[in-house]
């Protein structure tokens, strides 16, 4: 195929992809080939900016003409010969070799060495894309800064380490894009924490947009501090900034701001003065493999919640806004991911704020819901309670479950409760639930349940770190559950994966 670029025609695509179906479907195989026989890419309209821009932005351009190779799509395809992007549409590897050459040829001198310009390694299977993913690409990688100042470090950048890599004989290896990224992550963290501890989203809620100086005033901090934390907000897509100032982004006012109705500002507040501060003694978690609030309580933690969790009006009011804001996300799921309408009682079985509760009123009329908390988080939740129609459906009893007799009902939920515990607590906790139950009951349990290969996407992943700094217990898989479930008589188990990182599993109760 031919292209013309910045009015010099090259021959650009060099990369022929055979690829291999699995699947006998003729009409694939035409396609594919079809593509590469009769499509040609025109780009005379592209300025040598675009293009500049195209390569640093790492953004894949659009698959049309070609396939998407992913998900359950992927199953269709045994291996792939070749550049694999030429096979989901644009190839990219070649396009981004014949950029460099075209741009930046060698120079006379760099010709009597062979160099390796393109450091984008060519694919020639899924394995090795999902290493290129990882490891980075240079120069098909983000960068910040002016598109001048980008050509002019990169082609600056390119000159040294060239000369290095022919001083040496070395081959540079791919600048580590996606390395530095993942280190950036935590500074970037700690800015969306600052900035709803600061309330910034709070202040630019439902207003016009205010500039720094505004903002810093508001919130009792430095102008040119502020500045730099509403610029990262803004660059984090949280806040919009224009030539009138910064404004809120739809995310912010439904998310960040601290009145909203779908608020997860308790969860940020929980995140940035409990979490983040366990986290910096990860370390420790994982050499010790326990959690890691004594070292930063600096006292012995007997029980995780009053000593921990709930060691101050403050922290307890954190914790139960965010799971009440979680749960707030949560809870239509849960509620409708099993047709419930055959019990009339239910507990939710540390219901904390009752959002759950709230939900399964509503969307079943004829129930009837307790839920069942310590003393301190029932005297709280009722600061959670809306007014309304469902209000006469919920009811609230104290105590704790370890100890003290569940209420009775005919289905008990156990929503995020079992992954804060140690088997031996999780032995003791569902043989309470299964005492107060009769055959026929139900119990929806509500939890992250890892792949049994332990290969789950990052979210299950980094729940289990998650649980590991934090709790006495750990995500567990469908199997450990359902065992479980079983050795304490619920049977028929069956299990509904929910959006975002939570399943919820449906047991019975059969005569002991
Ligand atoms: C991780 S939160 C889950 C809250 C709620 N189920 C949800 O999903 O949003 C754990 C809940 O268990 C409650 N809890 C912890 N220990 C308890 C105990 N010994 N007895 C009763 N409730 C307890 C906590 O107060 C808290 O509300």
């Amino acid at each position: 195929m031919l292209s013309r670029l910045s009015g010099k025609e090259h021959s650009v695509f060099t990369g022929v992809a055979i690829v291999h179906c699995s699947s006998n479907d003729r009409q694939l195989h035409t396609r594919v080939s079809e593509f590469y026989e009769e499509t040609t890419v025109k780009f005379s309209e592209l300025s040598e900016e675009l293009l500049w821009e195209y390569i640093h932005s790492g953004e894949p351009m659009d698959k049309a003409g070609g396939y998407g190779i992913q998900a359950l799509g992927g199953m269709l395809v045994e291996s792939v010969h070749g550049d694999f992007l030429n096979v989901v549409g644009f190839p990219l590897n070649h396009f981004c070799k014949q950029l460099v050459e075209l741009y930046y040829p060698p120079r006379p001198e760099d010709l009597r060495q062979p160099v390796q310009h393109d450091s984008i390694p060519a694919v020639d299977t899924f394995e090795h894309l999902s290493d290129v993913e990882g490891g980075g690409s240079e120069p098909a990688q983000r960068e910040t800064g002016s598109r001048d100042e980008k050509a002019e470090a990169g082609a600056a950048g390119r000159a040294t380490a060239e000369a290095e890599c022919h001083r040496t004989g070395a081959t540079l290896p791919p600048f580590p894009t996606r390395l530095l990224e993942l280190l950036d992550g935590f500074k970037l963290s700690k800015a969306l924490l600052t900035a709803c501890k600061l309330k910034v989203f709070d202040w630019l809620k439902d207003e016009a947009p205010q500039k720094a100086p505004d903002i810093a005033s508001k919130v009792d901090a430095s102008v040119c501090g502020t500045e730099k934390l509403l610029d990262v907000c803004a660059a984090m897509g949280l806040l919009e900034k224009t030539e009138q100032g910064y404004s809120n982004t739809e995310t912010a006012n439904l998310y960040l701001a601290s009145d909203s109705e779908y608020s997860l500002h308790g969860f940020m507040l929980q995140n940035n003065d409990v979490i983040w501060n366990l986290f910096t003694y990860l370390e420790f978690a994982i050499r010790e493999g326990r959690n890691q609030h004594h070292r930063v309580l600096g006292k012995k933690v007997e029980d995780l919640f009053q000593d921990a969790y709930y060691r101050s009006p403050e922290t307890q009011l954190w914790f139960m806004q965010a799971m009440h804001g979680v749960a707030k996300l949560t809870a239509r799921q849960v509620a409708t991911a099993f047709d419930l309408s055959r019990f009339s009682s239910a507990c939710d079985v540390g219901g904390c704020t009752g959002a759950l509760a709230r939900e399964l009123a509503r969307e079943y009329p004829g129930l009837q819901v307790t839920v069942f908390d310590l003393p301190d988080v029932v005297e709280l939740a009722a600061h959670f309670q809306p007014a309304g129609p469902q209000a006469a459906q919920i009811h609230f009893a104290a105590g704790d479950f370890f100890r003290d007799p569940l209420p009775s009902a005919e289905l008990y939920v156990l929503c995020r409760i079992l992954h804060n515990w140690s088997d031996d607590k999780v032995h003791k906790l569902l043989s309470k639930v299964a005492e107060s139950c009769q055959p026929g009951a139900g119990l929806l349990l509500v939890e992250t349940l890892l792949d049994e290969e332990k290969r789950e996407a990052q979210g299950g992943l980094i729940q289990s770190l998650n649980m590991l700094v934090q709790t006495e217990g750990r995500e567990r898989s469908r199997g450990e559950y359902q065992c479980l479930l079983e050795l304490h008589g619920f049977h028929q188990v069956q299990v509904v994966h929910l959006e975002g990182v939570l399943d919820a599993m449906l047991a019975t109760r059969v005569a002991p």
